[in-house]
């Protein structure tokens, strides 16, 4: 484990370097540096407002840095032409905390939706593709229900089969135990480390849940204040001995993250403009 100091992996499918990225006057990221692995599970956690959703938004593009270059699969996606983000993009699943099922469709066709909104592919193929990738996810009985008869933990694994219906080389999971109960978060933790293991996926996992995290991930990032505050395996980094991760980890209310939001002087707040005696 080292503290602020990013690995360089040459076989790296995500390579951020010199990422700057200023938020309404708000230093988001200044100059970060970071490898995500090819075939890993790689963790991104830090305080909440720290700029994980960003970095997301930076590799898929929806989102331009102010300096810096995040190359995906050797491209560089803020000077990529507008074809060919977009199939940079076909080739990245997304699996968001709210599922974001289409609340009209049934499981089979949410599931179906990317294969049928880019692809002219025959009935029979695209059915195969859908029951092969809810049988995946333990859901191929599910098929014919509509999204509002899941539970929390069944809608989320029916938005895993959908990220998963092209084959992407890389998976982007932004919080996806939040609201799950014990069992139902096992269940994603499980299947997120078996269909990047037997996919050949990639995946980042921007969690806050470390325990979760911890058995699900092969490396971990703990960004804060714009840049990477340490790195290292799970069990290693929360060892860590800088401010940063002494806080994040021990779960401390105050530390390089203020208790207090910053604030004019108190007693100038108070009305004693020379505070008072
Ligand atoms: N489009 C935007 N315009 C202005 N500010 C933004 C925009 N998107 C995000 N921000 C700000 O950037 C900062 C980082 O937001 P982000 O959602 O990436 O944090 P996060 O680490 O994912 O937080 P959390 O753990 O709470 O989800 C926040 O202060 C947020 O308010």
């Amino acid at each position: 484990m080292t503290d602020a100091k990013p690995t360089q992996s040459a076989d790296a499918l995500v390579q951020v370097r010199g990422l700057s990225t200023v938020l309404n006057g708000k230093t988001i990221f200044d100059r970060l540096d970071l490898d995500i692995p090819r075939g890993k599970i790689t963790a991104i956690m830090g305080p909440s407002g720290t700029g994980k959703t960003t970095l997301l938004r930076h590799i898929t593009g929806q989102l331009m840095p102010d300096a810096g270059e995040i190359r995906v699969d050797g491209r560089n996606v803020p000077a990529l032409p507008r074809d060919q983000l977009f199939d940079l993009r076909e080739k990245i699943g997304y699996l968001f905390q709210n599922s974001a099922l289409l609340t009209d469709f049934s499981v089979f066709e949410n599931v179906a939706f990317p294969l049928r909104q880019h692809l002219r592919l025959p009935e029979e193929v695209v059915r195969n593709v859908v029951l092969t990738k809810l049988q995946a996810v333990g859901l191929r009985g599910a098929a014919e229900l509509m999204p509002s008869e899941l539970s929390g933990g069944m809608a989320r694994r029916v938005a895993l089969a959908r990220a998963i219906v092209r084959d992407p080389m890389l998976i982007l999971y932004d919080e996806p135990f939040v609201g799950l109960d014990p069992i139902a978060l096992n269940q994603i933790l499980k299947l997120i480390r078996t269909l990047n293991d037997t996919l050949g996926i990639t995946s980042i996992l921007v969690a806050h849940e470390f325990a979760a995290v911890s058995r699900a991930a092969d490396q971990v990032y703990l960004i804060a204040g714009g840049k990477v505050a340490a790195q290292g395996v799970p069990a290693e980094l929360a060892r860590g001995e800088s401010p940063w991760t002494k806080q994040f980890f021990g779960g401390e209310a105050d530390g390089p993250v203020p208790f207090q939001y910053p604030a004019r002087d108190y007693a100038a707040d108070l009305g004693f403009p020379e505070g008072p005696r």
